[in-house]
């Protein structure tokens, strides 16, 4: 089956500063990946390669085999957190209509089959009690599921997450991670779900893609999310604890120019 991302030998730098390199990584439809990694680890531009908004200094990136391109209708995005302006002229419901045919200029379409879409996800995050609701007055968690709606609404072939549990209280980071799970498992599209807490997406990646001081791990939770790996990846002393089937990542300073990475932590 052809994977819905491949990067092979792909290396990402901006200047003379490499931030990963090597990467070889074939995710196939319908798989989850979870991505973890200390602060400026390079998490979020992975995401700006297969978005094409950021190009590789070596190597290549595919999505379902055609080379990556801006706009590609076929991948969903859940950008990292921003506040919308409080003035932001829409309602809840056209903000999520947006990721249908927000590409299309000019007024929305009436179109019974997309606003029953359009529910559905505001069903599926919680959202139908503010679904006319301006958003920009909207608090940071609801604006969040309201994000994580409006990236699945088209049914992406692959889902481009970027920390979509931040803001969210532990109730709801299960229900979007679950959401996210249940989009997949129906529609068959592979995930790319970028998070500092393992925990809610533990019951459904597949794998997990690890990026530390320049390098990876990659492979399944239970391989990569432990004390023998994570201290070898980081190259300092790293201590997986699990409890009631819970991980706490303790330690990971790496040895780095950069001292927000010695903030990271798994634990929550
Ligand atoms: N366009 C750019 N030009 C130069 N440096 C950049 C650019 N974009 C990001 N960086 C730097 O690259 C590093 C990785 O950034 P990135 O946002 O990918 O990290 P991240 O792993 O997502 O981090 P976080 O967990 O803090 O969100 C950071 O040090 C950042 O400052």
């Amino acid at each position: 089956m052809r994977p819905a991302l491949r990067l092979a030998g792909a290396s990402l730098a901006y200047g003379n500063r490499t931030l990963w390199s090597g990467l070889d990584l074939e995710i196939a439809p319908g798989e989850f990946v979870a991505v973890l990694g200390a602060n400026g680890a390079g998490k979020s531009s992975l995401l700006k390669v297969v978005l094409g908004q950021q190009r590789l200094a070596a190597g290549t990136v595919e999505v379902a085999g055609r080379p990556v391109r801006r706009g590609d209708r076929r991948i969903g995005y859940v950008p990292q957190q921003k506040g919308l302006e409080p003035t932001t002229p829409l309602r809840a419901r056209d903000f999520v209509r947006l990721g249908l045919d927000g590409h299309r200029w000019g007024p929305l379409l009436p179109s019974r089959r997309a606003r029953a879409q359009v529910d559905r996800v505001l069903d599926a995050v919680g959202a139908l009690d503010y679904a006319d609701a301006p958003v920009g007055r909207l608090s940071g968690g609801e604006q969040q599921r309201l994000r994580v709606a409006q990236s699945i609404v088209g049914d992406p072939a692959l889902l481009l997450a970027d920390e979509p549990l931040l803001s969210l209280d532990l109730h709801h980071a299960s229900a979007v991670s679950a959401l996210v799970d249940e989009c997949r498992t129906r529609t068959g599209a592979a995930v790319l779900f970028v998070t500092h807490d393992v925990n809610p997406v533990l019951p459904y990646a597949d794998r997990v893609l690890y990026l530390a001081n320049g390098r990876f791990r990659v492979g399944p939770p239970e391989q990569v999310m432990t004390s023998a790996t994570l201290s070898d990846l980081y190259g300092s002393p790293v201590e997986v604890l699990r409890s009631n089937g819970r991980l706490l990542v303790a330690g990971g300073a790496a040895p780095s120019e950069h001292p927000h990475a010695h903030e990271h932590e798994e634990a929550s």
